[in-house]
């Protein structure tokens, strides 16, 4: 309280320093203000740092980034499907006091730095007094109030939300042409996304403005000299951000292009790069070309991470605590504020969540099979756990909690794996046990699936179907009369009944497989076609290929009534040849070639 009082009058007097006469004791209005941010600093250092910030790794958590919506008004290709994303129904987004209550509980454990976040917080009614809640918190500690936007509506709030308390602000653009602004983010807006960075560039209580440019291979690569070139005349720093894989966002590592490459390309063009320092805790490593007024630097979360020097936490808009960007486990701090529990007990779930922290996330290998909210932080989470204010699990979960912190790494890391297959096994719960996924939330939206696969068949067999009438007629049921013309086996028979049996056999998924669910298909198409392959010794294989093509309105996805179609196509092609080809057949390379609608994003297998 005294610390906070005096923090306070040191903070009105850091900032005013530079308006005001300079008392007798000082010489300068910039003495008044060294002085006063050495007591600053004096009362940071006797100042209490809640141990429930700090993970079993000793790093400790000062930066608390929220994201204020899961809304957006852009599709960034990376970050958000083009339909856009299941909303949370608005009564499970925090309110604005549970917000500044959460903030205002972090600064007094020790965040200093606080970044608002969404989706796009621009569009979150009530920002600006979001931002002056947060201004309130000062005194407590609050040094940073900083925010992430894609710039596009913000040009005419800016000067408000400054003018409220907000000191950084970093803009997303990923690219200097309309165009290719549009493709990559789904809308057009890059002339109002240049109109902010001028402003934010002009506005003289804007500490840094930086510039994020998320870089992929073949898209917006060639443009980082551009970028770069955006620093020579303009106070700005460019950041180049290593492309991340988040659930459904069509990420692969060879879309990726690490930093090392691009920092070789420019230094091809300017001899004179120099590293520039950065703060202990910051994300990008930074460099300038001599005599250029910005500079700019490299987000490497990929090819060569930061988490040893990790200090965030993040709080999602539906008031989940997430201690890392690649975790998927959460703790809905909202629940507890809504049950009545008292910061103390807010403060002790906080701790619990911190110190199951990982050291680090996993390699980039495996990454992308890992199943996490994706970047703006929406939809369903994969875990979450029970506090344990709540449930009978609780228990279970502290039990966890004490392994994860005691056990060698060796556990730990087992029980990290563990954790991340069960979240990827979207048929499992948190116990391993089979459960269907609860699909009533979702959205209805057009979901489209092909499926192929393939029988090898001998010759015998595929001269058979290959033509209508074979030069020399097999009968389904050789008789002793040899009834030719009507027992021969055409391929109007076998394909057409294989053909009816897919399309059946599409509509039965949910009575075959345990855990689908059943499906209004709109359309199912079927095709099988005869396919002769040349191997390269110059002998050939024959073959029967099924595509099956299913269509549907509906909250999930149709890839197993696709699979399904070709799977019992298939089958039913063994059934009728299976006297003239006998057991030789061979039902191989079923697989998803294309897939369209839903969270998960588009696919196809190239
Ligand atoms: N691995 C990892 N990367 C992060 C994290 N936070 C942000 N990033 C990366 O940093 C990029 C820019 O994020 P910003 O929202 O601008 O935040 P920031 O880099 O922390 O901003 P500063 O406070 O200015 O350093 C993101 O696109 C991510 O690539 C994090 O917690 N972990
Ligand atoms: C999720 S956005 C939220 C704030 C705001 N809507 C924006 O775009 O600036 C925060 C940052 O994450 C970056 N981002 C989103 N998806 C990413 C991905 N897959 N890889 C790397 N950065 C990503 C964005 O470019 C942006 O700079
Ligand atoms: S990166 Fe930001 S602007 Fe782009 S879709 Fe995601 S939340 Fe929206
Ligand atoms: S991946 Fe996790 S631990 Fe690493 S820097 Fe990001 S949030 Fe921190």
């Amino acid at each position: 309280m005294i610390i906070s009082a005096y923090r306070h009058q040191f903070h009105r007097l850091s900032t005013c320093a530079s308006s005001i006469s300079a008392p007798n004791l000082y010489t300068s209005a910039s003495e008044v203000k060294r002085a006063a941010h050495a007591k600053l600093d004096f009362i940071d250092s006797i100042r209490p740092f809640s141990g429930a910030l700090v993970d079993s790794y000793n790093r400790r958590h000062d930066y608390l980034r929220i994201s204020l919506t899961e809304k957006c008004n852009l599709r960034c290709f990376y970050c958000m499907p083009e339909e856009g994303i299941q909303l949370s129904p608005s009564e499970k987004i925090l309110t604005d006091e549970e917000i500044l209550r959460l903030a205002k509980l972090f600064v007094q454990s020790g965040v200093t730095k606080i970044r608002l976040t969404g989706g796009e917080p621009t569009i979150r009614k009530g920002i600006a007094n979001i931002i002056s809640g947060l201004n309130d918190l000062r005194p407590d500690g609050l040094k940073s109030i900083a925010m992430t936007s894609n710039g596009l509506a913000l040009h005419r709030q800016l000067p408000n939300l400054v003018e409220n308390g907000l000191t950084h602000l970093n803009l997303s653009l990923d690219t200097l042409d309309p165009f290719k602004f549009e493709f990559m983010a789904k809308r057009p807006g890059l002339d109002a996304v240049l109109k902010t960075l001028n402003i934010a560039l002009q506005s003289p209580r804007l500490q840094k403005v930086k510039l994020n440019v998320v870089v992929v291979k073949g898209l917006n690569d060639s443009e980082v000299p551009d970028f770069v070139e955006m620093t020579r005349d303009q106070p700005v720093s460019v950041r180049f951000i290593e492309f991340m894989p988040f659930t459904g966002n069509k990420w692969n590592k060879f879309k990726m292009v690490p930093s090392s490459d691009l920092l070789k390309t420019i230094s091809e063009r300017h001899s004179g790069v120099v590293r520039i320092s950065d703060d202990a805790n910051d994300t990008a490593r930074s460099w300038k070309i001599p005599g250029y007024r910005g500079e700019f630097g490299f987000i490497s979360s990929m090819s060569d991470h930061f988490c040893s020097t990790c200090n965030r936490l993040r709080i999602t808009s539906d008031g989940q605590i997430k201690v890392c960007l690649f975790d998927a486990k959460e703790i809905s701090l909202r629940d507890e504020m809504r049950k009545g529990a008292s910061d103390s007990e807010i403060l002790r779930i906080i701790g619990q969540a911190v110190h199951g922290k990982e050291e680090k996330h996993l390699q980039m290998e495996d990454i992308d099979v890992v199943s996490n909210r994706p970047m703006i932080l929406i939809g369903g989470p994969a875990i979450i756990y029970p506090t344990v204010l709540s449930t009978q699990n609780s228990y279970a979960f502290t039990r966890n909690l004490k392994v994860r912190m005691k056990q060698p790494r060796l556990i730990r890391n087992f029980y990290s794996s563990a954790i991340q297959h069960f979240s990827s096994l979207t048929h499992l719960d948190r116990q391993g046990r089979a459960a269907m996924v609860d699909v009533s939330e979702k959205l209805v939206t057009k979901r489209s699936a092909t499926a192929i696969g393939r029988i090898y068949i001998p010759k015998r067999a595929y001269d058979l179907i290959n033509t209508s009438y074979p030069s020399e007629p097999h009968s389904i049921n050789a008789s002793p009369t040899g009834e030719a013309e009507t027992k021969v086996i055409r391929k109007g028979d076998t394909l057409t009944v294989a053909q009816l049996a897919a399309i059946m056999g599409s509509k039965k998924t949910s009575d075959l497989i345990p855990l689908c669910h059943p499906l209004p298909l709109t359309n199912v198409k079927v095709n099988l076609t005869c396919e002769a392959i040349e191997q390269p010794q110059g002998t050939w294989k024959y073959s029967v290929v099924c595509h099956a093509s299913v269509d549907c309105e509906g909250k999930t996805g149709v890839e197993m009534e696709a699979l399904t179609a070709v799977s019992v196509g298939l089958l039913t092609v063994w059934d009728m040849l299976k006297a003239v080809a006998g057991k030789e057949m061979i039902i191989s390379e079923i697989m998803v070639s294309k897939k369209s609608g839903g969270r998960s994003g588009d696919f196809s297998r190239t």
